[in-house]
């Protein structure tokens, strides 16, 4: 069975000057297999994001239903939830407002395990800086403020957040678009590392077209809320079926990662 299974998803929001919902995503389906990173494309508004969040029931959805390693995620109460939570984490575009500005980088690291308390076994000093060594980055960031860093290294921050509970499944929300490209690359080969030695799940979110298919197996191409694609990555992006997905491959630049 997939890990991660969501059918017929639906949103819709109350129209903003009439009456009546704008539907944003519309009957969307797809699957993620586990160590699989899934690809998710389309212009800004095609809805995207709000699939993710409500993979992660960030969002509720106003139709359908999500099953990640078969547990229910729409049916799950509190306490179903607060496990779920720990197994699914999001790493956002924007790694300065993804973090606060007045904590330290310890701090930082050590907040998910204040929030939902350390996995069995773990001792989170340890595994703080055994992940910023991950990361890339030495100890001495430990004692620092987000301000102090790159936005590279502040992305490598919010990754090392991100993985502090030992998740499963990670939504990548445009975890590069803000950087510059050689620093982006330098990123995106560490989330490469990253799943290759954790096993990770990962859901890609990307305008760009040649990143994913440096990095993804599949891509899901979206358009106006609908799921209008989805195959393998070389093979939508080397031979798009669909005349949007070949306008967004010719809209964006070859990347030198
Ligand atoms: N809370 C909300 N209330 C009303 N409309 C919303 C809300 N959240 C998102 N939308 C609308 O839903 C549509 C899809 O937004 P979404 O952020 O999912 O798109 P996206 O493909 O991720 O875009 P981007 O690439 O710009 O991040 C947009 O038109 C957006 O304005």
């Amino acid at each position: 069975m997939s890990f991660v299974i969501a059918q017929n998803l639906v949103k819709e929001y109350p129209a903003k000057n009439a009456a009546g919902k704008v539907r944003v995503v519309d009957d969307v389906s797809l699957t993620i297999e586990r160590g699989e990173t899934l690809g998710l494309v389309g212009e800004s508004g095609s809805g995207k994001s709000t699939v993710a969040r409500m993979l992660l029931r960030l969002v509720e959805p106003t139709a359908g239903s999500v099953h990640v390693d078969g547990v229910d995620v729409l049916a799950a109460g509190r306490a179903g939830m607060h496990a779920l939570r720990r197994r699914m984490q999001v790493v956002f575009q924007d790694p300065y407002s993804a973090l606060n500005p007045r904590m330290r980088v310890r701090q930082i690291l050590l907040e998910p395990c204040a929030i939902h308390g350390a996995p069995e076994g773990m001792r989170p000093e340890e595994r703080v800086r055994q992940l910023l060594h991950e990361v890339g980055l030495d100890a001495s960031a430990l004692d620092r403020y987000p301000h102090e860093f790159s936005g590279g290294q502040r992305q490598r921050i919010n990754i090392a957040r991100a993985l502090m509970l030992r998740p499963e499944f990670l939504v990548l929300d445009e975890p590069v678009s803000a950087l510059d490209v050689s620093v982006a690359a330098q990123v995106v080969n560490l989330l490469r590392e990253l799943q290759r030695s954790y096993g990770l799940t990962y859901l890609f979110i990307s305008h760009s077209m040649p990143l994913v298919r440096y990095l993804c197996d599949r891509v899901a191409v979206m358009q106006r809320g609908k799921l209008v694609e989805i195959g393998e990555a070389l093979e939508v992006c080397d031979h798009p079926r669909e005349a949007y997905t070949q306008q967004l491959i010719a809209a964006t630049p070859e990347l030198p990662v």
